[in-house]
């Protein structure tokens, strides 16, 4: 047996300088990577970036063209049979039985496992407690990604890898998928996952990676992404054509209030309580009753649209 215990004190999954080309396709381009144990990692980037690439090298069904993977301290690869036992896989569909019943067939895996969850609060967990008798072609899209998911779980695996666990389900289901996940990350276990959705990836991730062509392009906590370089906005409505002269001088050098429209406020920057402070200190001094007050904090789907110059898919 190759060194499990050692692996214990290595990242759960680290890439050091990782790429794989498809013919002439590079889809993944000298990628650096830790996922840290006990942690959540969300691989984000548009179409074709190559984040399926790299879950599938990280799971050891594609092997890289050069590079190093490891996973809980082991080559996927060579230590294929090692990693699978200790990792969980959602699998897209593939390898139900059409007949077998959702019960049966979570039973059925946690029976591989010598220390598995309780299946019946798996399915009680994740919604699927009415569908315990229910043959797997008759299941609901949402009913057999959730069902993948339990089968990913029930072994309690150390690290599992997600990728896109809530596509096309709906908002009640992604909540309890939601909440399965933080509910690992506090087990212990490690989750790297892909995603498109934002308010996943921030509610989720202790870490978010950006790839676009194979390449990180930002990494970091969703707060640090968001608020790094970030330009905010204060909009306020107040009477029209007010001189903004005595309000510039009092802001913070690199601030240009505006009036974007007769009787509309703008000021841009680094929106920080202080700067707060001056613009309503600034209204009290001439009078003026600012309505409208708002601070617009830059989202991470603006911070995606700078770097990759694309939306994420919706
Ligand atoms: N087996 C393959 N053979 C040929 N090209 C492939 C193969 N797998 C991936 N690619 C190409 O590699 C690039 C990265 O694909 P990948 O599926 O990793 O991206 P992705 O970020 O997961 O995209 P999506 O969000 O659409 O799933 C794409 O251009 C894709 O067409």
């Amino acid at each position: 047996m190759t060194s499990g215990a050692s692996g214990a004190t290595q990242p759960a999954v680290r890439l050091d300088g990782v790429t794989k080309a498809f013919g002439s396709i590079t889809a993944v381009d000298g990628l650096e990577l830790v996922l840290e144990r006990a942690k959540v990692l969300a691989l984000l980037g548009p179409n074709g970036a190559g984040k399926t690439t790299t879950v599938e090298m990280c799971e050891g069904f594609v092997r890289p063209d050069t590079g190093s993977v490891q996973v809980l301290g082991l080559d996927p690869i060579a230590d294929s049979a090692e990693v699978r036992s200790r990792i969980g896989v959602m699998l897209q569909g593939g390898g139900a039985y059409p007949g077998s019943r959702a019960g049966e067939m979570l039973q059925l895996v946690a029976s591989y496992s010598a220390n598995p969850l309780d299946p019946d609060w798996l399915l009680r967990t994740l919604g699927l407690q009415d569908a315990t008798k229910t043959p797997y072609r008759r299941l609901s899209g949402g009913q057999q990604q959730r069902l993948s998911l339990a089968c990913a779980l029930v072994g309690r695996p150390e690290l599992v890898f997600l990728d896109e666990p809530t596509a096309g389900l709906d908002a009640q289901a992604r909540l309890m998928v939601w909440d399965l996940i933080e509910s690992l990350r506090r087990d212990g276990v490690s989750v790297l996952l892909t995603t498109h959705l934002m308010d996943e990836a921030e509610q989720l991730a202790d870490e978010l990676v950006i790839i676009d062509h194979g390449k990180i392009v930002a990494s970091g906590t969703p707060s640090e992404l968001t608020t790094r370089g970030a330009e905010g906005q204060l909009h306020f409505s107040a009477p029209p054509n007010l001189d903004l002269s005595l309000l510039q001088t009092a802001l913070p050098e690199g601030f240009s209030p505006r009036e974007t429209t007769p009787g509309s406020y703008l000021v841009e920057g680094d929106i920080d309580p202080q700067v707060l402070a001056t613009v309503t200190a600034w209204c009290a001094r001439i009078g003026v009753l600012a309505t409208d007050l708002r601070v617009d904090q830059r989202r991470l789907e603006d911070v995606f649209l700078d770097l990759t110059g694309r939306e994420l898919r919706g």
